[in-house]
């Protein structure tokens, strides 16, 4: 939320007018504050809202945020649950333990293991908060700059004795009072956004795809009016991309001008050595085979930068010839075959650093470049075990320098497994682009190539970042 100046309490009265109204049409920025809120704040509190709009079914938790009718029925429950703390006297909570059909906040104190033990959500397991974590994650005033959303380093925390004074809670929030006399207070909310279990077991929304999947259904496609004018449309364009690495833009102006725009929409545009928004066509005097008439396989562009364009924008422009199809593959698929097919082959594909370059003279008032990256062939997410970068380009590998003579056999195989795998026809979606349509392409995931042609072929497009989309993917709730 840096550079946004608004309060939290505004951007949660943003979210509650917008969740009472999920489609009414809302000013841009509520709605981003929204979806950020959704994600950062309170998803419980969305999920509530959207499950009592659907049932108004009877709410008897600590995160209902005030919603719930039968609030006022919590009864005491068992004075066991904590030890050594004073929600005997709390007047809201009694004691924190869950019963059948009334559950308030369960909160156990385990100062033997040091850390406390909060079920966060009703029906969810017992999460587990270090009390060392819990001081370094308060949000006061003295940890927390509000105005930035930054910490306030605290470079004493190993030095303090961090059992806690005091621990109570009420129906929102969990208090602490620590020995040295800070005090930290906890929403429930934020504790379940933030819990350990299940942290990483989020799975990106994500569909894999092959050429029969692809025309089966409609294809990833917004009009340029919805994905300019409407935060539904841009959310769909978004949705397209993390769902199947690619989307389109229907109906666009056909011009440079119009690549801009679509492409801006979504996140700024990103410079590199071909500039920023960028043209292709025959015989342009750069040294690559995209500027020939040549067929190119499927390929994603940028390996040879330790982080490559998290989106490759094209844009059909002018053809006056023939050829010149457009090629599509999804490369986490081909990864995912090669792992039901031959999973020695895909550890080998995980585990083998692979050298891509770029090499360039000096020209057009340009340096040299010797552009070089290391890196497996896929990564996988360190926390979730997802596929996360995909790098294919057999263009722009560089000198097999990374493996000794007794790997080297292994790791062709794995290579030619995959290659086969790509080329597969059932692998391939080929269509024809068109002026008007703008095609959005997830480069860390999706592979592009053409067929050859003849005549003039004149292409528009652009990279943009991936940090940068991925944002903006999360800030619309798409992810
Ligand atoms: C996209 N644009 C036409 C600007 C450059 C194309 C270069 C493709 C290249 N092999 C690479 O991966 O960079
Ligand atoms: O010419 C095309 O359709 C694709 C060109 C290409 O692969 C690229 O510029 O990276």
């Amino acid at each position: 939320m840096k550079g946004v100046n608004v309060s939290l309490s505004t951007i949660r009265r943003s979210a509650q007018i917008l969740l009472a109204q999920p489609n009414s049409k809302v000013v841009p920025q509520a709605v981003r504050l929204t979806h950020h809120l959704v994600k950062q704040q309170s998803p419980i509190l969305y999920q509530q809202q959207q499950q009592q709009q659907q049932t108004r079914a009877a709410c008897n938790s600590a995160l209902c945020n005030g919603k719930c009718k039968k609030k006022n029925a919590r009864r005491p429950l068992k004075a066991a649950a904590v030890s050594g703390g004073n929600f005997a006297n709390h007047k809201h909570t009694g004691s924190l333990a869950l019963t059948d059909d009334d559950a308030g906040p369960e909160v156990n104190r385990r100062d033997e293991d040091q850390v406390l033990e909060v079920r966060v959500t009703p029906d969810g397991q017992l999460a587990r908060f270090p009390y060392m974590w819990l001081r370094d994650h308060c949000h006061s005033d003295r940890y927390f700059n509000h105005s930035t959303q930054q910490k306030i380093p605290d470079l004493e925390l190993l030095q303090r004795d961090l059992t806690p004074e005091d621990v109570h809670a009420d129906d929102k929030s969990l208090f602490i009072k620590w020995r040295d006399g800070h005090e930290t207070e906890y929403s429930f909310e934020w504790l379940a956004e933030h819990s350990y279990p299940g942290k990483f077991c989020r799975r990106t929304k994500r569909v894999m795809w092959d050429k029969k999947k692809i025309h089966a259904g409609p294809l990833p496609a917004v009009p340029f009016e919805y994905h300019m004018n409407s935060e539904e449309g841009l959310r769909e364009s978004l949705q397209n991309l993390v769902k199947y690495g690619f989307t389109m833009v229907t109906e666009t102006p056909p011009t440079a001008e119009g690549t801009k725009q679509a492409s801006e929409r979504v996140s700024p545009i990103q410079e590199s050595m071909y500039g920023g928004l960028w043209t292709v066509s025959p015989s342009m005097g750069n040294n690559d085979t995209a500027y020939t008439h040549a067929s190119l396989g499927a390929h994603t562009d940028n390996t040879y930068l330790t982080s490559p364009a998290g989106i490759e924008v094209f844009h059909l422009l002018e053809h006056d010839g023939t050829g010149g199809e457009s090629l599509l593959v999804d490369g986490f698929n081909a990864v995912d075959t090669v792992r039901r097919e031959d999973p020695k082959a895909y550890q080998t594909l995980r585990d083998t650093l692979v050298p891509f370059e770029y090499m360039a003279t000096a020209a057009d008032g340009k340096p040299p470049y010797l552009m070089k990256a290391y890196s497996p062939i896929f990564t996988e997410h360190p926390g979730t075990g997802e596929l996360l970068t995909f790098r294919f380009n057999a263009y722009d590998r560089g000198v097999m320098d990374t493996v000794g003579p007794s790997e080297l056999a292994q790791f062709y195989k794995a290579y030619q497994h995959l290659s086969e795998v790509i080329s597969r026809p059932e692998s391939e979606f080929w269509h024809q682009m068109r002026p008007g349509t703008v095609v959005l392409v997830d480069n860390w995931r999706v592979m592009h190539g053409r067929g050859a042609f003849t005549g003039f072929r004149l292409l528009s497009g652009c990279y943009l970042s991936r940090d940068e989309w991925i944002s903006q993917a999360r800030m619309y709730d798409a992810l």
